[in-house]
């Protein structure tokens, strides 16, 4: 049987991907919980839909297989039990502790069929949803002005982050920020419990239960024996340290994992919206993540002398380091905006450098980025426009709101 996961590149032709198409969610942002909830700015609901749909389309044009994770989290949930079991996992993570509360929420949930009630966990849930004649206690009744029982969660459309392959297995991440702390629980259950996934050995390189936090953003596979991983605000070192010995415990192909610091603030939050991988020896880079004199700090973790011992090598320029791992002479590495002073900054904070390769060669990139578009050209890149208008608001590109399950090796 075909295994549903296989990824050994960045670049290698994309067969299978998973989307989640913006809903409901994204209308229960509101000014004062945007910070909160990682937004700058509030989409309009039918314009990021029919820019998504969009992208879907355009990645179908070029063979590829579109999933979405609300269809395959319904398909997970397909007794009652698991639909329990999830409504339970999710209330308990949503810190839903008053017995009252509790219950008519999940009551609430049970109600809906499968697909709503997936749906509605995303979207979050108003404290207006629940009758005021179900509340029994006291506490229920002093409501404080917070709207929401369950939050929404308006960052899912970035399916990148809260899960990532890697060869056959996967990372669950532990997300750094609460506000996309259950996303990544959809992932256990699909693996787990959906048909496609769940006769089959999926490793687990990092899993949700730790305390330190990585995300997807920050993993990338620049072949098959080596990983890059951002150390960012969002990815901690002791989350990689981990990652690095269950990987080169469990799986012998990897042979090192590279990890880059990058500045830790709101428009670099991940290594992927300032790096990416667009040909064989081709990237793309926002030059403010490099010091004055393209310095940087980079550490090679490679296997220790036991399994819980890593060996780690300190590094300080990435264009040397990247011709060293992949054994290349030339590598070129593409500015954002051009390196311009005013089209970098405002090109990277709309996800210029954030590309998602379909091929060696050929990447999907916002059409606002028109700057970094032609030079990807001009060095001979296919670049695939995608609109962008409302997507770019949730500070995301193609590659954050894609997670690649197969593609073909290189
Ligand atoms: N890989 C990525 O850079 N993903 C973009 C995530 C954007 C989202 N609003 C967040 O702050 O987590």
């Amino acid at each position: 049987m075909k295994h549903p996961l296989h990824v050994t590149s960045e670049i290698g032709e994309l067969q299978t991907v998973l989307l989640h198409r913006p809903g409901h969610e994204v209308e229960n942002l509101t000014p004062d919980y945007l910070g909160r909830l990682l937004f700058d700015d509030i989409p309009y609901l039918p314009i990021i839909q029919k820019e998504h749909d969009y992208f879907a389309q355009t990645l179908r044009n070029r063979g590829v297989e579109v999933l979405y994770l609300t269809t395959l989290v319904t398909e997970a949930l397909h007794t009652e039990e698991i639909r329990e079991k999830f409504v339970d996992d999710i209330l308990s993570e949503s810190k839903i502790t008053g017995e009252g509360v509790y219950r008519n929420l999940k009551e609430y949930l049970l109600s809906f069929p499968t697909k709503e009630m997936v749906e509605k966990i995303m979207a979050g849930v108003r404290k207006s949803e629940i009758p005021v004649s179900k509340k029994q206690h006291l506490y229920e009744m002093l409501e404080d002005h917070y709207p929401f029982y369950l939050d929404p969660m308006p960052n899912l459309y970035f399916t990148r982050d809260p899960a990532a392959t890697i060869g056959n297995g996967l990372t669950i991440n532990r997300m750094r920020e609460e506000a996309r702390r259950r996303e990544s629980l959809f992932m256990t259950y699909v693996i787990k419990y959906h048909p496609r996934f769940a006769n089959h050995d999926i490793p687990i390189w990092f899993n949700r239960d730790y305390e330190f936090p990585m995300e997807g953003g920050d993993e990338l596979v620049l072949s098959k024996d080596t990983i890059a991983i951002g150390i960012s605000a969002r990815t901690a070192a002791k989350a990689i340290e981990r990652f690095a010995l269950n990987l080169f415990k469990r799986q012998q192909e990897i042979k090192r994992v590279v990890a880059v610091e990058i500045p830790k603030s709101r428009a670099f939050m991940h290594l992927d919206t300032v790096f990416t991988m667009v040909d064989y020896d081709k990237f793309t880079i926002h030059p403010a993540i490099q010091g004055p004199e393209g310095n940087m700090n980079i550490f090679i973790l490679e296997k220790g002398k036991d399994e819980e011992t890593l060996k780690i090598t300190r590094k300080t320029n990435l264009l040397e380091t990247l011709k060293e791992v992949l054994g290349l002479k030339e590598i070129a590495l593409i500015p954002c905006g051009g390196g311009d002073d005013i089209a970098g900054p405002r090109e990277q904070w709309n996800d210029g450098s954030n590309t998602l390769a379909i091929a060696p060669g050929v990447v999907v990139t916002y059409d606002r980025n028109y700057v970094s578009n032609q030079l990807l050209r001009e060095n001979g890149v296919e670049v695939i426009e995608v609109l962008s208008s409302e997507l770019a608001r949730g500070r995301g590109g193609p590659r954050c709101m894609s997670m690649p399950l197969v593609r073909k090796d290189i």
